[in-house]
């Protein structure tokens, strides 16, 4: 059944929490089918699906599109959105744009980086907040590993405790070292989901893209459990063959 971050919350300490992303309605069938509580609409269906080289070039039409095609996918399943670059930056938007994420099928909201008052402005129209801390793909200039040094470490633990104080109620927390998705796991008391960040946080979260092998280049911290992409070329090129020859139909 769904659930609320609320209740996703008792999980910690007690069961570990697997997420995945999804992006449209056949792939979140299969994923509420499997048993996964959480999805995650991420704005990474703009470098995944929509061949961007960057998350910033995802809209908030993009994210309402996805999101409604995986909630009739899965019903019962929690959905989490994210809110796009630039879609937070003033507190009127933040809540503006997370209530049309809401209303277009999610059960909560995720945005990244210390957006304090933003988290705070959603959390009191009663929408459900998660927060997304170390590697933030809307600002960063790379995708390398961060908070390896002290002081980036010391930041990234201070700005997700404040986070979670202004109200989210789940972190995400990625591409950082495992003795600091380890250490912020062990520090907040609301489930911590780690992607790239070490095997001791409360949660794992995985593309679904990269989960099954889907396109040509896929993060050093993801496993591919499939090969999809080479699946799609031996189908398209045995189609291509039987209809050159006449074998199908
Ligand atoms: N397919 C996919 N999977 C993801 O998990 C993902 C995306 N895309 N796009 C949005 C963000 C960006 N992410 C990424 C993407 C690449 C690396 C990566 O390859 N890092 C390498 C090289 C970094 C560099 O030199 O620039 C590393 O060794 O850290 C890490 C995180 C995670 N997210
Ligand atoms: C990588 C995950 C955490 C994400 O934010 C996304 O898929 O957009
Ligand atoms: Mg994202």
């Amino acid at each position: 059944m769904k659930q609320t971050l609320k209740q996703l919350q008792q999980f910690k300490g007690v069961n570990r929490i697997s997420m995945l992303t999804a992006y449209n309605c056949p792939i979140a069938r299969s994923i509420e089918q499997a048993g996964i509580p959480i999805i995650l609409v991420g704005d990474s269906v703009g470098m995944v699906e929509m061949g961007f080289s960057s998350t910033r070039d995802v809209t908030m039409e993009h994210m309402i599109y996805h999101i409604e095609g995986v909630r009739r996918g899965a019903p019962n399943t929690h959905i989490i959105g994210d809110l796009p670059h630039l879609s937070y930056e003033s507190i009127d938007d933040a809540v503006t744009n997370a209530k049309r994420i809401i209303a277009a099928g999610a059960d909560s909201v995720k945005l990244e980086g210390p957006y304090f008052d933003a988290v705070k402005a959603i959390c009191a129209q009663g929408i459900e907040v998660v927060a997304h801390t170390g590697l933030t793909p809307q600002k960063a200039t790379s995708f390398k590993k961060v908070g390896k040094d002290e002081n980036e470490a010391q930041q990234i633990i201070e700005d997700s405790k404040k986070l979670i104080e202004a109200g989210a109620g789940m972190l995400v927390v990625e591409h950082v070292p495992a003795q600091l998705g380890a250490q912020i796991s062990n520090e907040l008391t609301v489930p911590v989901i780690g992607i790239g960040a070490g095997g001791e946080t409360d949660g794992q979260v995985l593309v679904i893209n990269d989960a099954l092998g889907i396109g040509d280049y896929w993060p050093p911290f993801s496993k591919q459990y499939a090969h999809v992409s080479d699946t799609v070329l031996k189908v398209a090129t045995q189609f291509k063959d039987e209809v050159q020859h006449k074998q199908f139909p």
